[in-house]
């Protein structure tokens, strides 16, 4: 019989806290469509200014947030953005830029840190000379952190730079935030810098911060203007939505001084994992709360029959190949399931029970 659960799939898993169910259950809150519902004026004005921009949009989720911020900068048929080939907007959001908005993706290969060489981004970059055959690029978007990569910052001098080299081309830069504020904390330097270069940013609550449901996007009052008329005709316009922005106020007051508990905790479980034979996992590059391990040939397990073998112990993980795992720690993640995980995968690939004899 199961009693535990220790959720490692996603920080997308979080549950709302008590606190956050009393503010929804409390919140104050009117149609948000034909006028603006207060706490969700609250939250986007406290967005923008933690993000240093002008204006804010609460949106149902990340994808959303990326495909309105991607469509409102590349308006015009015939626009290209350049993006990573490992991005989350690339290959997560079943390519909506496209399929939706008609933008034409040009990929650049992702660097293992999540930058992409500033020198290819420009090669990337369309000769406006050639507008009789080429796309238009119009764009260029980053991911900080960068998912696939493992949670890797990009920093601020990077992004800085892709900035400047945005403005050469008189192109927009747009930077998938959903987990800025793990950079943010990770780094030591406030989310407004972070995003100083960018014009546009969708960020999660939804993520680390815990919030049930929703992101923020964020930049300019003309932006934010034309963003709100894409929401309402993508469907995304919502009604009483205070009760969501409720939640997402308490996540914003009181989980961004967590997550540096789950980024020590991700390093503490991939520095264990490291210790344990049939597992390889660089521990060192290990910066937020995201890490990937690979099982060695030599195992008993194969990615699958060890996720099952974790399951029916409660420890539940994504699975990104046959001997590839994810492993994404949250605020709902405690030392001693950091413990009991590390216990758990020491029975599995060894058939040792550890000091805790499980
Ligand atoms: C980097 C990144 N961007 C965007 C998203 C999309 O967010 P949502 O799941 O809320 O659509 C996710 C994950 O969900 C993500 O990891
Ligand atoms: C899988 C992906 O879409 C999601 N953003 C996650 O990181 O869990």
């Amino acid at each position: 019989m199961v009693t535990r659960t220790v959720d490692l799939r996603s920080d997308t898993v979080t549950k709302p806290t008590e606190t956050m169910r009393a503010a929804m259950a409390t919140a104050d809150v009117d149609d948000d469509v034909l006028c603006h519902d207060p706490t969700a004026l609250r939250l986007e004005t406290e967005m923008a200014r933690i993000t240093g921009k002008e204006a804010a949009l609460f949106v149902p989720s990340g994808t959303m947030g990326n495909l309105i911020c991607v469509l409102v900068h590349c308006d015009i048929r015939g626009s290209e953005v350049v993006l990573g080939n490992n991005s989350h907007i690339h290959i997560y959001e079943n390519g909506g830029i496209s399929t939706i908005g008609g933008v034409h993706p040009r990929t650049v290969k992702n660097n293992e840190d999540g930058t992409m060489d500033i020198d290819l981004i420009e090669a990337a970059i369309r000769d406006p000379r050639g507008a009789l055959v080429y796309p238009i690029t119009r764009l260029i978007c980053l991911e900080n952190t960068h998912a696939n990569s493992g949670g890797k910052c990009l920093s601020v001098e990077y992004t800085d730079q892709v900035g400047e080299l945005a403005k050469k081309h008189g192109l927009k830069l747009h930077i998938d935030g959903a987990r800025i504020f793990n950079a943010s904390v990770a780094l030591g330097i406030p989310v407004h810098r972070l995003l100083q270069a960018a014009d546009s940013a969708s960020i999660c609550l939804s993520k680390g911060l815990g919030a049930p449901v929703g992101s923020v996007i964020v930049g300019s009052n003309s932006f934010i203007a034309k963003a709100k008329i894409l929401r309402k005709t993508l469907g995304g316009g919502m009604r009483q939505v205070g009760i969501l922005c409720a939640a997402a106020i308490v996540a914003v007051q009181e989980n961004v001084g967590k997550l540096e508990g789950d980024h020590k905790n991700a390093k503490v479980l991939a520095e264990g994992l490291n210790k344990i034979k049939g597992i390889k996992v660089d521990a060192a590059s290990v910066e937020t709360n995201i890490f990937y391990f690979d099982i060695e040939e030599s195992s008993k397990h194969t990615a699958e029959s060890l996720s099952k073998y974790l399951q029916q112990r409660g420890i539940l993980v994504m699975l990104e190949g046959p001997s590839r795992v994810r492993i994404v720690l949250h605020h709902q993640i405690s030392e001693s399931d950091v413990q009991y995980t590390l216990s758990c995968f020491q029975q599995a690939l060894t058939g040792v029970p550890d000091q805790n004899g499980i």
